[in-house]
């Protein structure tokens, strides 16, 4: 996402100006004459010039040998250029673009994004699409086309109780995991490990209507394999990602060979399994069994006459792929600050000791009675914010932003991670008593309802937040429940990367141990 094809950057660059001059004045027209005159110029917004400025030179130069950042340090990266040029600033990353920090702005870009949002996808994968004449997922769509996909699995997904209906499968994936880390000592590798296979694992429940078996102590090959090659394809979208590969955009260079044979196998498991779902699916159908409003996922959009099992594959192979590393890297880093602060842990175990005892599973009662589990979690996401940038949008409308004009097709990134630091008192505290409601009803806290958004917002938001939320709350909730999670004395020194989810530089070394 980062690092846009260069040479759609390069036609861009050369598009958005023309474009930028003719709505610069149609958009300028419909505001006040005060607010006219206070507008000042695209080319005024503060930023590195001269070579800075061009196209892939500008880029290289913002990253190590010419500074100290590197891609994964993004966040410092921008930190520095809002401290040197202020709100809004102008830099090559891949393409030009703007980035802003104030929390004002994210509302405008939001408020400002239209029908159908537009966010660049992955190179790398749009390249594999083209090659094998796949159609594009979720994330790589855009305009009608992304609608036309994204409505369908929205208006399912986006219910208060979607991901209520996993919640039983999901807490004996948990029970799962609580076992093995209460029995193994485990090293901070594997560790990170288990927790990416407890995300494949219960995403796996959603997609494909089924365990595969990975928390067992010896999962079937066909389950391993899947993994492995989930892994693959994982890792070779965010070495592309960060301008690790570049040629895979011309050329089927190495990056693109292991991502394509990988993507080849994933998705033939894939279709294969929803394939199988899909005569039990024809069978309830026969028999009377399957309801319209049926909460399976996997069933309800087969029902859809308008999806193939390939769009349906797809969607599922989107949810998978954009779920599992992303829910996976932060329960660890969810734990970590519990770990760190043991007191706020203890009134979080209180609380759902409290609510449920040692042994019972989560359910959505239970979870309606935890206000502290809640805020644990959202000031987690606020100290140690998922991703380096909110989101980014191309906006098909001019905007004014922080005083200046920016024009429609400028790529816009929203740095909300800076404004989780700048707009919260005693801001590196974990503090989830900022969320909760004091005796005079109002919040401790009361941030800009735009600034800690884990999963952005509007009607290109994660569409996978409903789960997401629910396996973190799991995974705290039956760790807690049983285990004291502490910090290894000689792990950590609190330096996160992002990569690009937030990560701890190595693997944090969390410490399990029984509860009575
Ligand atoms: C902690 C976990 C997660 C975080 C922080 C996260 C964050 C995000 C963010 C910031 C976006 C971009 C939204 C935008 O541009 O407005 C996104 C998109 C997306 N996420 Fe998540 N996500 C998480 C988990 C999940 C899960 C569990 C799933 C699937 C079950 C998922 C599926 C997707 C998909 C498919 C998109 C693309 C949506 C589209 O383009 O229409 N994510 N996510």
């Amino acid at each position: 996402m980062i690092r846009l094809n260069l040479v759609v950057q390069i036609c861009l660059d050369r598009l958005v100006t023309p474009v930028w001059t003719v709505r610069a004045l149609s958009t300028m027209s419909r505001m006040s004459s005060t607010e006219q005159h206070e507008v000042k110029p695209f080319e005024s917004i503060p930023g590195p010039g001269g070579l800075y400025q061009w196209p892939l030179i500008g880029s290289l130069l913002n990253y190590k040998p010419f500074t100290r950042f590197t891609p994964e340090t993004l966040h410092n990266f921008l930190n520095h250029m809002h401290d040197k040029y202020g709100p809004v600033v102008k830099l090559r990353l891949g393409s030009q673009v703007v980035v802003v920090c104030d929390p004002k702005d994210f509302e405008t870009v939001y408020r400002n994004e239209g029908l159908y949002p537009k966010r660049t996808g992955f190179d790398l994968i749009a390249a594999y699409n083209k090659r094998n004449n796949v159609e594009p997922g979720l994330s790589q769509l855009q305009g009608e086309g992304w609608h036309a996909l994204r409505s369908p699995i929205n208006k399912r997904l986006m219910k208060v109780d979607s991901a209520a209906h996993y919640l039983q499968q999901h807490n004996q994936v948990a029970d799962d995991l609580v076992k093995i880390l209460a029995t193994q000592n485990l090293s901070p590798e594997e560790v990170q490990k288990l927790f990416f296979r407890f995300s494949a694992e219960s995403l796996a429940v959603v997609v494909f209507n089924k365990r595969l078996g990975l928390l067992e102590e010896n999962p079937d090959k066909e389950a391993l394999e899947f993994l492995n090659l989930s892994e693959t394809v994982m890792n070779m979208i965010q070495k592309a990602l960060f301008g690790k590969s570049i040629a895979h955009r011309w050329f089927r260079n190495s990056t693109y060979l292991k991502y394509e044979a990988a993507q080849n196998v994933v998705r033939r498991i894939a279709i294969s399994r929803i394939t199988q779902e899909k005569v039990k699916f024809e069978q309830m159908k026969t028999s009377g069994q399957f309801k319209e409003d049926h909460s399976n996922l996997l069933f309800s959009l087969l029902s859809e006459t308008n999806l193939t099992i390939e769009n349906v594959s797809n969607v599922m192979i989107s949810l998978y792929f954009g779920g599992t590393e992303s829910t996976s890297k932060y329960i660890p880093v969810f734990l970590y600050n519990l770990a760190k602060n043991p007191d706020k842990q203890n009134i979080l175990r209180k609380e759902i000791l409290n609510c449920m005892g040692q042994d019972d599973p989560l359910t959505t009662k239970a979870l309606s009675q935890m206000p502290y589990l809640k805020a644990a979690l959202k000031e987690s996401f606020r100290l140690s914010f998922p991703s380096a940038v909110t989101s980014f949008r191309i906006l098909p409308v001019d905007v004014v932003l922080g005083g200046y004009h920016v024009p429609a097709g400028v790529s816009i990134f929203m740095f909300g991670l800076r404004a989780t630091r700048t707009h919260f008192e005693n801001p590196d505290q974990y503090l989830p008593e900022r969320w909760l409601r004091s005796e005079d009803k109002t919040l401790r806290d009361p941030a800009h309802s735009m600034i800690v958004l884990p999963f952005s917002y509007g009607p290109r938001n994660c569409i996978g937040q409903r789960f997401a939320m629910q396996l973190l709350y799991l995974a705290a909730v039956k760790i807690l429940q049983r285990l004291d999670v502490r910090i290894h004395q000689d792990s950590v020194n609190g330096s996160f990367i992002y990569k690009p989810f937030i990560q701890a530089r190595s693997p944090i070394g969390l410490k399990f141990t029984g509860v009575r």
